[in-house]
């Protein structure tokens, strides 16, 4: 499989001071990968020197084969970006706003299908301003994936979203990823945005990687310690355990088949996450 980014050794200073400091990263083609981190972590820097909107100190990076300093006009044409309210232009409609934009491209989707895809067909003739802030969040997707980019960059996607609106946005994020292939590199501050759409996930804070991996096995939580609670005497117990199957058959030999408020659980991506950010700190 090729590789949609490579980014090693990756440097970045403001005033003296390493804002991105010693970044390796590899995105596979067609995977959808989540940098996560707290506030001045280092992703929207490390984010706008993969789009070519900052220059870097320090390192190597490829971006669809170019160092995005150096490439060339042509090269922007395989990225699409959904930055925050891109679509808050004019007092233009919705088929306007993406028309308007498809013509920076050599080859764009249909419009039409484009505002089929995230789901306005019934809004394409009403004006972008009077729209919520989820149909307008899916107006700015709809102009990052116009020029049907091979690598897709969302921001903060579903932030401010309600509950229903961000199911249906990662709903699209999915079709992206499964019917066209795209390569998405999604930033995000919600740990349950990362668990429903990401492939793989890093944790990036101080401007370093502090780990890599599937959000499953993110920070080995997948084989860290489990913790198996049950109900016995009408007492609540509880015990730490690595061989949880164990503990369980022989709760099974002593109280039954079905054993009383049995649970087993092991840390949530979240323990591992303030784990990771915090140990950093
Ligand atoms: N143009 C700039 N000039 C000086 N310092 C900057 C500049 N841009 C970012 N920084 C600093 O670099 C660090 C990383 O900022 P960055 O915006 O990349 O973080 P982030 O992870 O995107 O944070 P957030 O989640 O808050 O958006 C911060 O300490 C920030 O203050």
């Amino acid at each position: 499989m090729t590789d949609a980014v490579r980014v090693r050794g990756l440097r970045k200073i403001y005033h003296g001071r390493p804002a991105v400091d010693g970044v390796d990263l590899d995105i596979a083609d067609g995977e959808i990968f989540a940098l996560l981190g707290p506030n001045g972590a280092g992703k929207t820097t490390t984010v706008e020197i993969l789009e070519g909107f900052r220059k870097r100190d320090g390192g190597e990076v490829s971006v669809l084969g170019a160092d995005p300093q150096r490439a060339p006009r042509s090269w922007r044409y395989g990225i699409g970006l959904v930055l925050q309210n891109a679509s808050d232009m004019a007092d233009m409609t919705v088929a306007e706003t993406v028309r308007h934009f498809a013509r920076y491209y050599p080859d764009p989707r249909p419009v039409d299908e484009v505002i089929d895809l995230v789901g306005l067909t019934e809004k394409a003739g009403r004006k972008v301003r009077t729209l919520s802030g989820g149909q307008r969040r899916r107006v700015d997707v709809a102009i990052g994936v116009i020029g049907r980019p091979r690598l897709l960059f969302l921001d903060e996607p579903t932030t401010g979203f309600d509950p229903e609106a961000r199911r249906q946005f990662w709903a699209l994020t999915r079709t992206l990823s499964a019917q066209d292939g795209t390569t998405i590199l999604l930033t995000t501050h919600y740990l349950d945005e990362v668990e429903a759409l990401a492939h793989r996930v890093a944790v990036l804070s101080g401007g370093r990687i502090r780990a890599t991996g599937t959000p499953r096995d993110l920070g080995g939580r997948d084989t860290a310690e489990a913790t198996v609670s049950w109900i016995e005497d009408g007492e609540h117990r509880s015990t730490t355990t690595a061989k949880p199957t164990g503990v369980v058959s022989e709760l099974a030999d002593r109280l039954g088949d079905e054993i009383p408020g049995l649970l087993v659980t092991r840390p949530s991506l979240e323990d591992t996450y303030l784990d990771l950010i915090g140990s950093s700190r």
